[in-house]
This record gives C-alpha cells, structure tokens and sequence, in this order.
C-alpha cells in the first residue's frame, strides 16, 4: 500500500500564496504527472511530499497516516540534476542509502550486511543499464547515465513513493525515450506509487495514469501573490494503465508482458483510473 492523501493544502511564504485549497487522492501504485506554468508551485507541492516544506494548513497522509515532519527512506527522490553525489562512485552513490540507515553518522555497513548490499546495490545498477559503470564517478557518466543511477539510488530504500522532479528534463530526446522505457518497466515491476513534475505533456501521457495540471484560477498580474495555483484538471489515461497489467494496446505498448498485451479482461478494476 501507499495511497497519498493531500487535504486542503495551502502553501505561503511569506505574503505570497503560492498553492491554495489542494486536495488529492493518489491511489497506491498510480503514477500521477503534475503538469502547470512555471512558478505555479509543482516543485513546492513535490517538497510538500517529501517532507521537505511543510504546508502552511491542511494535511497529507501516506497510507493514512500523517507524513513525517522530514524526509524518510519510505518516500525517494529524483531531480533533474544534481542527485548523485560527485565524489562517489556509481556503486557507492546506490549504496548510500542502505549505509546511511545503518549508522547515520559513520554512514558504513560491515562484514555480510555490507556484503548483501553491494550485491543488491550491483543488481539495482544492472536493472537500469549500468551493469560495468559500478566504479565510475558521475562526472565520467552521461546525463542519462547519471539519471539511471539516481533512479537506482532512490530504488535501493524501496520506497513507497518515489518524487520525481523534472528527471529527465535534461536528457536528449533519444536518451528520454529510453529511460521513459525503464522508468515504465520500473514502475510496473516495483509496488511503488509515482508522482512526476513535468513540463512535457508528451511525457506526463507517456508515463502516467493521471495528469493533474495546477493553475492560478485568477491570475492578474497585481494579484500573483494573493491567489495561489490549485487543482484545475485532472485527468486520468484512457485505456487506463495499471502497474503489473499489460496494455490493451498492442504490441507491448505499455505492458510489462507482450503476450498479455491484447486482452482486455487482463484489466482489473482499480479506483479512480
Ligand atoms: N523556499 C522558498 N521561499 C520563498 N519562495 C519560494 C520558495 N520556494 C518556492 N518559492 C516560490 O514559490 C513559487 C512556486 O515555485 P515552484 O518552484 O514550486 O514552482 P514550479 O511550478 O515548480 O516552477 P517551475 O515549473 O518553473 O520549476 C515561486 O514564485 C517561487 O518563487
């Protein structure tokens, strides 16, 4: 499970209102886009999410209970840059997560613990095409790369709810069509729920199972700080995508399994999608 409940969520600073009266039911396992202007408040909602900026009213809850006032191994992150850590290599940006939780200070894990993790840290690294680059350093990697490494950093907590912001904004086309093919595989294959800040439409209907696009309902320009961005869309993809189903698109559009990909009874009914 890892529903994301957003009650009536307002968010100032200061004077400005930046978000204002947002509420938002994510289905455990959906994979939600935000979409909207710049400056309407996506990446401030996703902080929101992380635990990183707390709103100033109003109330989120994973799975039903209240998120935690910081940022916990249960919810990971992606940013469009910046992610990885410069001074480590591939195989010890994935494993810092794991090294962290186990001692938070001297960030080491010891002896068959260790052990396990760089085997699980090696794994991760050939799930997203980076089998070979395990003593690289980031600045020897390509962006694409080094977007598949954070990816596989955030992965390695399994976390409930993986944020998403901008990733592959960077990236060149041909490189973006290829992590959005792992970023789908991922998604299916993991129980995780997904929520993505893009500026791409093209991207937000590739990946997700449901757009919300934020905006300002009034938006005069000597009103900008007053009013605040809300929900003023929200629409779910039809034939709905389903985390673990095929598509009922052929050939593999969206599926994990090409010979499910044709039959529509492989569809199970799932919430608001
Ligand atoms: N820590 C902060 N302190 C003060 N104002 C902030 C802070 N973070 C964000 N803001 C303001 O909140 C508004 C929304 O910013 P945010 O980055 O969330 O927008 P966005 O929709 O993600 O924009 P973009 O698409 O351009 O990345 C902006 O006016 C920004 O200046």
């Amino acid at each position: 499970m890892s529903e994301l409940k957003i009650e009536k969520v307002w968010k100032e600073y200061g004077d400005q209102i930046v978000l204002e009266d947002v509420s938002l039911t994510v289905d455990s396992r959906a994979f939600v886009a935000l979409v909207g202007p710049s400056g309407c408040g996506k990446s401030t909602f996703l902080r929101m999410l992380l635990g990183q900026e707390q709103p100033t009213r109003g109330t989120i809850l994973l799975d039903g209970a209240a998120l935690p006032a910081e940022p916990g191994a249960d919810r990971g992150v992606v940013f469009q840059r910046y992610s990885v850590f410069p001074h480590l290599t591939a195989l010890g940006n994935v494993l810092l997560g794991k090294e962290l939780a186990a001692s938070r200070y001297k960030a080491r894990l010891f002896g068959s613990a260790r052990r396990n993790a760089i085997e699980e840290a090696r794994g991760l690294l050939a799930e997203v095409g980076l089998a070979g680059a395990e003593n690289k350093y980031p600045a020897q990697l390509s962006g694409g790369m080094q977007q598949r490494l954070a990816l596989a950093q955030a992965l390695i907590m399994r976390p409930k709810v993986l944020l998403l912001d901008e990733p592959f904004g960077a990236l060149d086309p041909g490189i973006r069509a290829e992590i959005h093919t792992l970023m789908k595989r991922l998604w299916h294959e993991t129980q995780m729920t997904v929520v993505m800040v893009t500026h791409d439409m093209r991207e937000a209907f590739t990946l997700a199972t449901r757009v919300v696009a934020f905006e300002r309902r009034r938006d005069r320009p000597e009103e900008k700080e007053r009013y605040g961005a809300t929900i003023t869309k929200d629409i779910s993809i039809w034939p709905p995508r389903i985390a673990g189903a095929a598509s009922i698109f052929g050939p593999d559009r969206d599926g994990p399994v090409s010979s499910l990909g044709h039959r529509r009874d492989d569809l199970a009914p799932s919430g608001d999608i």
